[in-house]
């Protein structure tokens, strides 16, 4: 299983490690066009592999594609994160020309590789390359969801005064701070809903800390979050390659599904060796199918700046 993480920066290098550690991939290429940096980024997670016990081989190269040749899965990360008091919208005038031509140069060495979408503002990102690219729609695909779900149970953990394990939550809907869709109503602790536990003035905080949990860090660290986004990746990267058949909220091209078209969109998917083995539609309440509907709205808007 080879693996490429097009950007070493902070979320490609996070990525990489957790996937290393993981142990499930023979190989993992990171490239960067910083001369030199995926190389040494690349060499520094080398020496944790005794210190960690594990057995990938990951390089490093300088824009050098050749070197990515095959890849059953590659990521995109490369591209600038937001700072403090910016929207993921606003990255899309700079990250839009690096996807197009990352994702184009990825495809002409591994044509049958299943790509992840990580850049932001993600939902637009994959849908540019979409309409970049000539890869089966089942194959693209945008990481946003598994982290904002990750993100929710750690607030409603921290609501309810429980460990994390105790507790499942989705988050459907765009990877932005207005557009994502905490599915409250369906949380559970153990199987019993959360309102069972928390007044409803308690899970609209959580709802509101969730969507904003990406702006919280930024404003914090100066830059975007890298320890959850990577590892959010590499449960992504796992489920494919080790065709676990897990459900994941992620951003899918969608057809029809949700009654939303040309879009991607953070909705339930199967993931397994083909990519998108299928797009789960689950039920949803009026509120819900209303807050998904202006979410779509939104990515479609940002869509609309696209030039494809
Ligand atoms: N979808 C998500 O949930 C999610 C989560 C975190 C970050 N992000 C996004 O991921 C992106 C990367 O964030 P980061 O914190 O790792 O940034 P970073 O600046 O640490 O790393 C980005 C890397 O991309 C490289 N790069 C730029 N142009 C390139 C090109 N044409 N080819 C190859 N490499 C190139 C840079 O040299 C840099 O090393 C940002 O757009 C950020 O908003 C998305
Ligand atoms: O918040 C960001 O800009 C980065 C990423 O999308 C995140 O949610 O951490």
């Amino acid at each position: 299983m080879k693996v490429t993480i097009v950007g070493a920066g902070a979320v490609g290098a996070s990525c990489a490690e957790y996937i290393a550690i993981k142990d499930f991939a023979s190989e993992v290429v990171l490239l960067d066009i910083k001369e030199g940096y995926a190389e040494g980024k690349a060499m520094d997670l080398m020496q944790t592999a005794s210190l960690n016990g594990f057995d990938t081989k990951i390089t490093g190269t300088t824009n050098d594609y050749s070197k990515t040749a095959g890849s059953d899965i590659c990521v995109i990360t490369s591209g600038i994160p937001r700072k403090p008091g910016m929207t993921r919208e606003e990255l899309i005038g700079i990250n839009a020309g690096i996807v197009k031509t990352v994702a184009s140069s990825l495809v002409q060495h591994s044509p049958d590789t299943i790509l992840i979408v990580v850049s932001n503002p993600m939902d637009t990102m994959t849908y540019l390359a979409h309409k970049s690219i000539d890869l089966p729609k089942h194959r693209i695909i945008g990481m946003g969801g598994a982290l904002d779900s990750a993100r929710f149970k750690y607030r409603l953990a921290e609501a309810l005064g429980a460990p994390i394990s105790d507790v499942d939550g989705m988050v459907i809907g765009g990877h932005s701070d207005t557009g994502m869709v905490p599915l409250t109503r369906l949380a559970t602790r153990n199987s019993v809903p959360v309102s069972e536990f928390i007044d409803a003035d308690r899970l609209q905080q959580v709802l509101e800390d969730t969507k904003v949990g990406g702006a919280t860090l930024t404003k914090l660290l100066g830059t975007s979050a890298w320890y959850a986004p990577g590892a959010a990746v590499s449960a992504l990267v796992q489920a494919i390659a080790c065709d676990q058949h897990k459900m994941f909220p992620c951003s899918a091209l969608l057809e029809g599904e949700y009654g939303l078209n040309d879009i991607c969109l953070g909705v339930p998917v199967i993931l397994g060796r083909n990519g998108i083995e299928s797009i789960v539609e689950i039920e949803l309440d009026q509120k819900e199918k209303d807050h998904l509907q202006s979410s779509a709205a939104g990515v479609s808007a940002v869509n609309g700046l696209l030039d494809v």
